[in-house]
């Protein structure tokens, strides 16, 4: 893993194998049982044991740690400002990396493993598709196949999102992305109601914002997060585990004559294959290179997998 930022060795960053890092769980008990890891598994089954044990543990720990700092920090604040300074300010962690990384696993699991521990009973999970503009729009814009990039994104909403949570505001809603319809759901959203943990998970957590036009700043997505995780694979591993979503969901979710691409499940093989990997080449590889992977380095901790979906190595950035 090279992230070094120069000869001499000054990286930002504290690098650890798998081994070195597994041992870090100190005495954290696991506390999943069989049938709730099973749950926790995404599209297929190879989300491991010892896996949740040698990474997803020693993180939550640290994660557990860095959270009742804040809260304590947050309390002193409180004393310190009188008691008509009520509210509860919610620890934000984003998980950033490309299409088909795993974020949406890993945020179901750290969601999970951070639930335990007792200074942090409730956490909430938002991913950032549900501020996708609507397919209307982007149609409209000439941005179908465009989604995922900054432009197909509602910016404002998803800051006015955060700020609110933030601001300790009660409940907060977030819109829904429907991958089954391929569009935002017009009248559906999820209820934020101040967690002790929220996890916003998305392309483009990391991303800088685009310059103003009026010349005044405007905060970055990352500004309202107290942690940022990037997962982090080779492209041709990322390659494969995209081709091998699109044709499990080609079985599947593809099937129903109601889903929106329902016309890939009637493709043969070598068609949907090829297909999966026009989508991937034109659209998520081109998103990655040009907005995903420069983001990397904002991370606080980078998670790098290999090509079994095992993270091999992991960097956290010094304080
Ligand atoms: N840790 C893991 N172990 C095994 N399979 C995984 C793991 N993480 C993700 N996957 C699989 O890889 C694919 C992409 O994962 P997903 O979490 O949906 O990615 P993303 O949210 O980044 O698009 C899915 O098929 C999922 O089941
Ligand atoms: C919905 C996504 C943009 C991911 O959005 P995110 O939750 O990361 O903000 C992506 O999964 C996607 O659908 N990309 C478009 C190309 C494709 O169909 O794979």
């Amino acid at each position: 893993m090279e992230m070094k930022l120069d000869e001499r060795g000054l990286s930002p960053y504290r690098n650890f194998t798998r081994a070195e890092w597994a041992t870090l769980r100190a005495d954290t008990p696991q506390p999943l049982q069989p049938d709730e890891i099973a749950r926790l598994q995404g599209l297929n089954d190879r989300l491991s044991l010892s896996q949740i044990e040698e990474i997803y543990l020693p993180l939550s720990r640290l994660l557990s740690m860095y959270v009742g700092a804040t809260q304590k920090l947050f309390r002193a604040m409180q004393r310190f400002l009188g008691p008509e300074e009520g509210g509860k300010m919610p620890y934000i962690i984003g998980v950033a990396g490309s299409v088909a990384v795993g974020k949406s696993t890993t945020s179901r699991v750290l969601q999970a493993l951070l639930g335990r521990w007792p200074n942090t009973p409730k956490v909430a999970l938002v991913t950032t598709d549900g501020f996708l503009l609507p397919n209307a729009v982007l149609e409209q814009e000439g941005l179908m196949g465009r989604k995922g990039f900054p432009e197909s994104y509602d910016l404002p909403a998803l800051l006015h999102f955060l700020s609110d949570i933030k601001a300790g505001r009660r409940p907060v809603r977030a819109p829904i992305y429907s991958h089954f319809n391929y569009d935002v759901m017009p009248n559906e959203s999820v209820e934020v109601d101040q967690p002790d943990i929220l996890i916003v998970e998305g392309l483009n957590v990391l991303q800088t914002s685009r310059p103003p036009k009026d010349g005044k700043g405007i905060p970055f997505v990352s500004d309202f997060f107290d942690f940022r995780i990037y997962i982090d694979a080779d492209e041709a591993i990322l390659e494969r585990w995209y081709v091998e979503r699109f044709m499990r969901l080609r079985q599947t979710a593809f099937r129903d004559p109601a889903a929106y691409f329902h016309r890939y499940s009637t493709l043969s093989d070598s068609e949907a294959d090829a297909t999966a990997r026009s989508i991937w080449h034109t659209i998520n590889l081109a998103n990655l290179r040009e907005n995903i992977l420069p983001t990397r380095q904002r991370a606080d901790l980078i998670l790098r997998k290999g090509g079994d979906h095992e993270v091999e190595a992991v960097a956290l950035r010094k304080l």
